[in-house]
């Protein structure tokens, strides 16, 4: 990835200090020429940028969004890596909202356009979605959407293609009622993603689903209520004037209307709140809800960035957890929250297709036993990989760079996962199958499967437990488990199927 470089001409202020003239004129010279090589743009007839364009808010989110769409990458992963954190709110709105509304944004460009860049010219077409992106969804004047996004044109391509840019986002503006109007028909997802939900999901249910996964996401909070009571995080945010909304059935689950950055929320630092999504803070209630056992053994598999990890340390402090996740590189995140928390977990970077080549060393690590049988779990969480269709809303590229062959792949990943983490939970514990995902295929049709294999499993049914607690428009009916759909301020899409071993 090419690398914005970091000269600055500073301003000499004391007299004494100032530069002999030769000197500071080719200090400026140099400066003047800074470029950053783009070499991934070549094909776009981009070899390198000035420093100060590759800075551009408007060229930082048309590089994201060729990212996404050309080189199938990850739009989180490339928004930390590519925006400085002053622009990071501007440009992520910008690059976030164009792959949300992709298909809409391409039928009005299609309108707008008389015939389609060349390849040499394409980024061209990345600007142009992201003008149309500002002047259906942001508030920013229009004429500055126009002129801003024209004159990086100018800048990268000369004055030919701005004219064609220019052309469009002012045909745009004269005719912007009748074509939203016509782009309103356009579905926002893949066509295979939409035809999946649409046999699933009652047309009521799914029309509210889709506008939740348009929308922003809500920010949702968990208090850790083993650092704080709720009442008086509650009070904390009162006393910062912070408006919030308590879930009525989840105490310790509270909305945030307005989204903040985490480290402006009073107790960050002190580890009083954990942000995590309505419905992802289910799982653990969910695993943990009738445990009598004051030390249990729990393994958190796919843990990572360890949300559920903390949760079920915030429940059972005592607990002797193994919380363990393939990517080292994000169980970091877990050894940071954990350290945020003051809690105690033995984290290790592992396979869950594989237990039988690190969980019995691993429990023995912990307990310093040897003398176990294989039944050792008492609580097993599987956040098994999967599409991540239920948090789409969130990772909007999910939309475009998942496909049905992926979501086969997976369901038999979270197949093998579920059978051989089975075999590691001992006699009467449980087991939480659990996804972010809305597909049958990842969830249900994998717990079928697996209790065609086994004799010895038993589903624990949990409509009662998750009528009490969530909202009956959220609650969709499937054959095995409980899947849970996002609702605009409610929670995201998951999928919940808790088994006991019986014998
Ligand atoms: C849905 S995320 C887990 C979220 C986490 N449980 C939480 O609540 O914060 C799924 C995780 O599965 C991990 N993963 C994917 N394949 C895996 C495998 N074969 N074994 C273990 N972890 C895996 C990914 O790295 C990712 O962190």
């Amino acid at each position: 990835m090419a690398k914005a470089l970091n000269l600055k001409i500073k301003k000499q202020t004391n007299p004494s200090k100032v530069r002999k003239p030769q000197f500071a004129k080719a200090h400026l010279a140099k400066t003047q020429d800074l470029y950053v090589k783009t070499e991934e743009l070549k094909v776009f007839g981009i070899e390198k940028v000035k420093e100060q364009i590759y800075s551009n808010p408007r060229f930082q989110a048309s590089l994201i969004i060729k990212r996404v769409l050309e080189d199938k990458n990850s739009l989180t992963i490339n928004v930390n890596e590519i925006v400085t954190p002053k622009d990071i709110g501007f440009t992520s709105e910008l690059a976030y909202g164009v792959i949300r509304y992709l298909p809409q944004l391409n039928f009005i460009a299609n309108k707008l356009l008389a015939k389609s860049f060349k390849k040499e010219n394409y980024f061209a077409q990345f600007i142009l979605l992201i003008g149309i992106y500002q002047i259906l969804y942001m508030r920013e004047a229009h004429h500055a959407a126009v002129y801003e996004n024209v004159e990086l044109c100018k800048k990268l391509y000369g004055k030919g293609v701005a004219t064609v840019i220019n052309a469009c986002l002012r045909k745009l503006l004269r005719e912007l009622d009748e074509l939203v109007a016509l782009s309103k028909e356009v579905s926002l997802l893949p066509k295979w993603l939409q035809n999946q939900f649409n046999e699933r999901i009652p047309q009521a249910q799914f029309t509210q689903m889709l506008e939740a996964m348009n929308a922003n996401p809500p920010l949702w909070l968990r208090v850790n209520q083993s650092k704080i009571t709720v009442e008086s995080f509650l009070q904390l945010l009162a006393q910062e004037q912070i408006d919030y909304l308590q879930h009525p059935h989840i105490k310790q689950a509270i909305l945030l209307p307005k989204a903040l950055n985490v480290t402006e929320i009073p107790g960050f630092k002190q580890g009083y709140f954990s942000v995590q999504d309505l419905h992802a803070q289910l799982a653990s209630l969910i695993l943990t809800k009738d445990n009598t056992l004051k030390t249990p053994l729990i393994v958190d598999t796919c843990c990572s960035p360890g949300g559920k990890t903390t949760h079920l340390l915030d429940l059972i402090p005592q607990a002797k957890m193994i919380a363990t996740d393939i990517d080292k590189t994000r169980l970091k995140r877990v050894y940071e929250n954990l350290e945020r928390l003051e809690q105690q977990a033995l984290v290790v970077a592992a396979d869950a297709r594989t237990p039988e080549k690190w969980l019995p060393q691993t429990f023995e690590r912990l307990t310093k036993d040897k003398s176990h049988s294989n039944e050792l779990v008492d609580l097993f969480l599987l956040d098994i990989p999967c599409s991540g269709s239920g948090v789409i809303r969130r990772h909007p590229d999910i939309k475009w760079l998942r496909t049905p062959a992926d979501i086969e792949r997976l369901s038999q990943i979270q197949l093998e996962i579920l059978e051989k983490s089975w075999k590691y939970l001992k006699t009467g514990g449980k087991l939480l199958y659990t996804s972010c995902s809305i597909l049958g295929q990842e969830n249900e049709q994998v717990v079928e499967k697996f209790l065609q294999k086994v004799n010895n499993a038993k589903v624990i049914p949990l409509d009662t437990f998750i009528q009490e607690h969530i909202e009956t428009q959220s609650i969709l009916k499937v054959s095995q488990g409980v899947q849970l759909i996002n609702t605009l301020n409610g929670g995201d899409g998951f999928y919940y199927c808790l088994l006991t071993k019986t014998a």
